[in-house]
Formats: C-alpha cells, structure tokens, sequence
C-alpha cells in the first residue's frame, strides 16, 4: 500500500474519548480514498494526523513503504511532501493566479518553475490564466488555482477537506467529477473528506465510513450501499428503514415477511439463514426495494415525497403504521395523503441484530 494507516489513535488533550480509535486502512498509488461520517466523526482529525498537523498517540502511518508517525516519531508537515486543499485554505489575494500557483516552487529556476504552472493550469483547465487575479474568478475557479497551487510542487500524496463545501449544489457535483479527473491524470494518491455521500460515491475509489472515530467500513461504493457492514453504515448511506425480520414456513417453503407483504426465493432463504444464527434481527427496506405497484394488496400513504428530477423519494406509512421510504419514477405524481400500492422487491437481504 501506498499510504498505509495501521492503529491510528488520535486523543485531544482533556478528551474522554479518542477523536480517532483504532483506524486502519490503505490506498493503493494512484487511488483516491474518501472519509465520510456525520459532523464530529473525525475525519478532519484523521486527515490532519496523516498531513503531520496533529500527533497522534497510538498507531502507524506510512507513506510509500516509509514510517511519517509511529511510537516515537513524528515527521513535520513539511517533510512528508503532501498536498492540502482545505476548505478554508484562501488563495493569496495580493497575488496572481501564476503566482498563487508557483507559490511551493521557489526552489526551481524561474524558467522551470513558469512551466510547471503552466502545465498545472493546463491540468485543472485554466491554462493562460497566470496573470489573472484571484477576486476576478468564480468560487469554482478558485478551488481548482488551490488544487494547481498543491498539485505544483509534485506532492506524493494530496489531502483534501471538504474543498467544495462553500460551492453551490449544482456546481459541487461537477466539480467532484472534474476534481476525480484531475487527479486521476496527474497521477496522484489522494484521500479525500466530505460529508457528502454523492460527493463520495463520485470522487472514491475507495470510501470509508466513520462514527464517533472509529472506522466502520472501508469498500468501494457498490459494497457500502448493497453490503453495509454494520447496522451504522446501513443506516447512513442511501435512504431506507429497518423493520423485523420474520420467517415463516408456507407449503413448505421458507416466506420472510415484511411490512409490505410475503417475499420468497433466495432472499427469503437468506434471512431464514440469517437468523438460524439466533437472536431477533432487523431487516434493512432501502428506497429501492420499495417498489410502486397499483396492483399490489398492500396499500401506503403518501406521507411526504421529495423531487428528485427522474424520482420522487415518498415517504409512505403503512395501515399496520410502519414508515417506508420508496424511489418512484416521477411521472408517478401523487398528492399527499393519497393511498397508493406498494411491494418489496428484494434482491438480496441485509440484516442485523436488533438494537446493534
Ligand atoms: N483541537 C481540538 N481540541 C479538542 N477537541 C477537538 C479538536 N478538534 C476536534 N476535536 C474533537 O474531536 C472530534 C472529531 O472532530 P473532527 O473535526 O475530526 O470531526 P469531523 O468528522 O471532521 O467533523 P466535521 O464534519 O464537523 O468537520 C470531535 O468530537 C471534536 O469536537
């Protein structure tokens, strides 16, 4: 691994807690890994213990096969050639976009150093633009001058927190795009923090969750959403509810029930596996496995329903009154309080135990 985080501890000083417990996880060169977790989680914590920005009490971190903290060690900022784009991270206003560009590039003669900037320009698509002035570009220009500005000096890894948060939605989502891209053609191992999770799932290679410092999940988008490895994950990432989880035997053949009527097949043997291993469990109904159908017998409540553009997320209550959430194409308009039909469609369970 390239940057590989091994037992990281991070505790501020008249803490109870670690703001970081225990966290290990890796990335490849070239790949781009992303911190998420609500506010207060530790992300910002973990990136600034991995830029040499705080100590950390416990735990290893190399980069490029080369211990920067360990027990006894702590290698300065300066020294572990790493890149920052922070979210409050301001471009120099007194200087030129060139400038503000070459800024970490003193060392170079002046010739080398201008054609550095240029190519980095080139790079997060500004090229030609050395002689303008910060308070001239738009907030989205500005962002990526900063990413020129790190990307410069050729660091071996860039950190970047939250660097969009101050943009506009619209504007936010294609930038996590252009940012991906931008990285990805220079070359460049980067982890990334935000809490955004289509930010996330648009930026990672890699995405990991946190809570309360600890590291939940480290996967790849497709296995947080569809293989959430705890209860918290689940709950975090895309929108759904948990409801018990029953089997029971019809004719012979194992039926899992749900607030939204029978499901058989492979699902229904899954969860009957799943809870042959004992205790009471919970069964996760994403958006997604709600499906509208007229014709179902089950019937739910339009409670509240969110335009999406291609969907409308409903949220439905039920007659036994559980809540569900539901994507619906968006030529399904229905009021509020209307009565519409709905039906699981599972194609694979998850499931915890109850309370966890
Ligand atoms: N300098 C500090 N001194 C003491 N406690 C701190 C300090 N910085 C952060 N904390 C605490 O450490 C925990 C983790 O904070 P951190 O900023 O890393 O979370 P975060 O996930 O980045 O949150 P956010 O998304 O709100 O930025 C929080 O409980 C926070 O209050």
């Amino acid at each position: 691994m390239f940057l590989d985080v091994s037992h990281l501890v991070v505790q501020y000083a008249g803490r109870a807690r670690p703001a970081v417990a225990d966290v290990s996880f890796g990335l490849a060169a070239g790949e781009i890994g992303v911190l998420i977790g609500p506010s207060g989680c530790g992300k910002t914590t973990l990136l600034r213990t991995v830029a040499g920005l705080e100590p950390a009490q416990g735990g290893e971190i190399r980069l490029s096969g080369q211990p920067v903290s360990a027990p006894g060690l702590q290698l300065p900022a300066e020294q572990r050639r790493i890149g920052m784009v922070f979210q409050d991270y301001a471009l120099f206003p007194h200087l030129d976009v060139g400038r503000n560009v070459g800024f970490g590039l003193s060392a170079l003669p002046k010739a080398e150093r201008a054609a550095r900037v240029a190519e980095v320009l080139e790079l997060v698509g500004l090229g030609g633009a050395e002689r303008r002035a910060p308070h001239e570009l738009s907030g989205g220009q500005q962002q990526r001058v900063a990413l020129a500005r790190a990307l410069a000096p050729r660091p071996q890894l860039m950190l970047l927190d939250e660097p969009f948060s101050n943009l506009d939605v619209e504007l936010r989502e294609r930038l996590a795009h252009e940012v991906r891209a931008i990285l990805k053609a220079a070359k460049t191992t980067a982890l990334f923090v935000t809490h955004d999770q289509l930010e996330a799932f648009a930026i990672g290679d890699a995405i990991g969750v946190m809570h309360e410092g600890q590291l939940h999940q480290w996967a790849d988008a497709y296995t947080l959403y569809h293989r959430p490895a705890t209860r918290f994950v689940a709950d975090f990432i895309g929108h759904g509810v948990f409801a018990p989880a029953t089997v029971s035997t019809v004719d012979g053949h194992v039926v899992l029930q749900t607030p939204l009527g029978p499901v058989n097949g492979a699902a229904a043997a899954q969860a009957a596996a799943s809870l042959a291993q004992g205790g009471p469990q919970d069964l996760l109904l994403r958006a997604d496995d709600v499906v509208h159908d007229d014709e179902a017998p089950v019937k739910a409540e339009v409670m509240r329903k969110a335009f999406r553009g291609s969907e409308f997320l409903y949220t439905l209550r039920l007659a036994s009154g559980e809540t569900v959430l539901a994507h619906v194409p968006s030529h399904h308009d229905h009021r509020i309080g209307e009565w519409i039909g709905v039906r699981a469609d599972l194609d694979h369970v998850v499931m915890f135990p109850r309370g966890g």
